[in-house]
């Protein structure tokens, strides 16, 4: 592996020489933890070697806010100090895109998603998922991550051509240069685009809602060790395929991919928008209602009865807007549990760490004729 490989470039190069001059070395985080991050940083005969590494405390002030502290993607410059010390991270490199979102409620502050990430992927299917409306809020958030576009329509197998088709000229006029692809992840063609993209360097994110087939796709890729954690076991909360939470993955055939528990609550976070916003008119109404909590049953004072009653509102839409309502509300609970899965795999990796750094310490003493 080089440096190439993980997506260095000359501008990258060239922002970085005077940081070479001070004796630092370039490294790309691939983790991120609440008290380090995982880099992956290029050594000075141009190796590759996994550290990790901790923020200097001039680089977390310097920050104006969460968004521009390093994330999982940035290239970072590294002090890797004296033997023994963590290498510290004393500044950020400029980024090429950032994948993030806005934070719910009426802060600006950024969630980001991934740094330097060059496609995001969006998986659809051309049934009970495809929807326009979600597909521009995807499409809001790559436009301004400044990543390329890439859509899968997965599922073609099981639908009629002329219908796959008309699904995707509707999400088309949307962004006409977006690049669409009606696919089969079980037959195969789906992994074809996915591999023409993932070149040495290029980094992807893979969003979509649940079901539509980002795992089968994305172990395609991975091949027998790394798993996209999928199904969550609803009685013990552990993921079905066990694997690390890594967060950038350098996969096997060249490329990368970004997968965190933040890719999952973009999920969320774009299906809760679209069904405020194809439900504004309804959204309105609760407002109105007595109660902030009303569930809109037979609560006292509940507008949206009021409406259904006048007829000003058709029953069939509010029992679509209550049933929506409860799926996202589902579909929280799944990621929810997801991440909990998550975090308690990279607790149980990191346990395994630091029971290897104990073994190899134990190993060195033994051949110094330390032992006991
Ligand atoms: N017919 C058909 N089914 C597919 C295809 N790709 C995936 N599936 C099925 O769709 C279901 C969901 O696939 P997953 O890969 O788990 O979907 P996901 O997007 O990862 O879902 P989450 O893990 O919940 O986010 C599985 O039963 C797959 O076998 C396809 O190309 N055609
Ligand atoms: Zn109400």
């Amino acid at each position: 592996m080089t440096a190439a490989d993980l997506g260095w470039n000359e501008d990258l190069e060239r922002e970085f020489a005077p940081h070479a001059k001070q004796g630092r070395l370039a490294a790309r985080l691939v983790r991120e933890t609440t008290i380090n991050y995982g880099a992956l940083v290029v050594e000075e005969d141009g190796g590759i070697d996994e550290v990790d590494v901790i923020l200097s405390g001039k680089v977390w002030h310097d920050a104006a806010c969460d968004a521009d502290l390093p994330a999982v993607g940035d290239w970072v410059a590294i002090e890797m100090g004296e033997e023994g010390d963590s290498p510290v991270i004393r500044a950020r490199l400029g980024r090429m895109s950032c994948f993030s979102r806005k934070l719910p409620g009426n802060s600006s502050e950024e969630q980001v998603i991934g740094a330097n990430v060059d496609v995001v992927t969006v998986v659809t299917d051309p049934g009970s998922d495809h929807n326009p409306r979600r597909m521009e809020r995807y499409f809001t958030l790559i436009r301004r991550s400044g990543a390329d576009p890439l859509v899968l329509i997965n599922k073609a197998d099981a639908f009629p051509e002329d219908h796959c088709e008309a699904a995707k000229a509707e999400l088309q006029v949307l962004w006409p240069e977006a690049e669409i692809h009606v696919v089969s992840a079980l037959e195969g063609s789906g992994l074809e685009i996915l591999k023409s993209h993932l070149k040495p360097g290029i980094t992807m994110c893979v969003v979509g809602s649940s079901g539509v087939g980002k795992s089968t796709l994305v172990n395609q890729l991975m091949g027998e060790e790394w798993q996209w954690t999928s199904e969550v076991n609803e009685v013990t909360g552990k993921g079905r395929h066990t694997t690390t939470a890594r967060e950038l993955v350098i996969l096997p055939g060249g490329g990368m991919l970004i997968d965190n528990p933040g890719m999952r609550e973009i999920q969320m976070w774009t299906d809760e928008q679209t069904l405020r916003e194809s439900f504004a008119d309804v959204e309105a109404l609760t407002t109105q209602c007595k109660f902030h909590d009303c569930k809109h049953g037979s609560d006292k004072g509940c507008a949206i009865r009021a409406a259904v009653e006048s007829g000003e509102l058709e029953i069939e839409r509010l029992e679509s807007f209550l049933r929506l309502d409860e799926e996202v509300e589902k579909l929280t609970q799944r990621a929810k549990k997801r991440q909990m899965a998550t975090e308690r795999w990279a607790k149980r990796n990191r346990k395994v760490k630091a029971r290897n750094l104990e073994d190899r310490i134990e190993l060195e003493r033994e051949r110094r004729g330390e032992w006991r």
